[in-house]
């Protein structure tokens, strides 16, 4: 008999789970025999449960909500070690950035009825001192600038909110001195913003790691030159229009270790969109360790305008 457990965040995406978690429940009855669905009552649920599922025998774990709620979840399945478990995730928050990268669809009735033809990818997830990641981790002015984006703000501008917030605070940006270990040596870099990438859907932009697969066994690391705000401010018409970074701004390398040490001030680091761990960062790769149920995307769907908030 096939087991799944159902984990649904009720508050996550301005509380839109009560719309789909009963869908959701009847399409998933049609994949597996016993479906068990669980409400979240605040942080911690969505680990402990996958964490439990996983190690007592359930075949699927498939989570509904956020960012926040897909990282909960992954660490529980992390902290499990097993990765033969299947995984789905419907997607209820503002930027979705695995989503993006698997190019499942991102409205959530969409999503659950893509799952009648879903496909099972392998996606990497890496490590991060004790905690797992799926999509990045960033320390630098642009993470402490964007932690302070409202509910009100996603709400109205979805990711565009962000990368105006990231764009206002480009102007007085601070720099810090970071040591970087990695599989190649050890370096000393003036940085006011690293990106550890595992896809290439950064925020919802895709011209930070262009050329990262989701299965690639690769932390892609992105350390930010310490451009002044004009020169930084000429790359954005580029930028926006879909161009990689260009190594003007940012080193571009990949490793499977690596540490880093933040050698002056202080500075807390953004992992999935949350508040991720303090410094050192020790990081290793997870190569292919998700077995992801990804929805297929309606044959006719237009390509997604990434930056407009998708509507409810
Ligand atoms: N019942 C609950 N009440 C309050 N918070 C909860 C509850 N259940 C889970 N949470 C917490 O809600 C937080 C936010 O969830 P999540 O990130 O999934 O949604 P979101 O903020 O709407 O999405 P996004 O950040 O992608 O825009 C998570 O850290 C999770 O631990």
């Amino acid at each position: 008999m096939s087991r799944c457990l159902l984990i649904v965040n009720p508050t996550a995406g301005r509380e839109r789970a009560k719309y789909f978690k009963e869908p959701l429940k009847n399409q998933l009855d049609t994949m597996y025999d016993d479906v068990e669905m669980r409400i979240t009552t605040g942080p911690g649920d969505a680990t402990d449960w996958a964490r439990e599922a996983s190690l007592t025998g359930f075949d699927a774990v498939f989570c509904m909500g956020g960012d926040g709620t897909l990282n909960e979840t992954v660490n529980g399945l992390a902290l499990a070690g097993r990765s033969s478990i299947t995984f789905g995730f419907i997607p209820l928050g503002t930027v979705n950035d695995l989503g993006r990268a698997l190019s499942m669809p991102l409205h959530p009735e969409a999503a659950i009825a893509g799952l009648k033809n879903a496909h099972i990818q392998r996606v990497d997830i890496a490590r991060a001192n004790d905690r797992y990641f799926v999509n990045t981790i960033a320390a630098g002015f642009m993470p402490e600038a964007v932690s302070h984006v409202s509910i009100e703000q996603k709400t109205r501008l979805g990711p565009l909110a962000y990368f105006l917030t990231g764009l206002k605070a480009l102007q007085n940006h601070e720099t810090y001195l970071f040591k970087i270990e990695n599989d190649n040596g050890v370096y000393i870099h003036r940085s006011p913003l690293i990106v550890i990438m595992l896809t290439n859907s950064v925020g919802s932009f895709r011209n930070l790691a262009p050329a990262a697969q989701v299965d690639d066994g690769k932390l892609w690391v992105g350390v930010f030159k310490d451009c002044s705000y004009l020169d930084m401010i000429k790359a954005i018409p580029e930028f926006l229009a879909g161009s990689p970074l260009s190594s003007e701004y940012m080193n571009l390398s990949t490793t499977t270790h690596l540490k880093i040490t933040l050698i002056d001030g202080t500075l807390t680091t953004n992992m999935d969109g949350d508040k991720g761990p303090d410094f050192p960062l020790d990081l290793e790769i997870l190569p292919s360790f998700l077995n992801v149920c990804v929805p297929s995307a309606p044959p006719s769907s237009l390509p997604l305008v990434h930056l407009l908030p998708h509507k409810g």
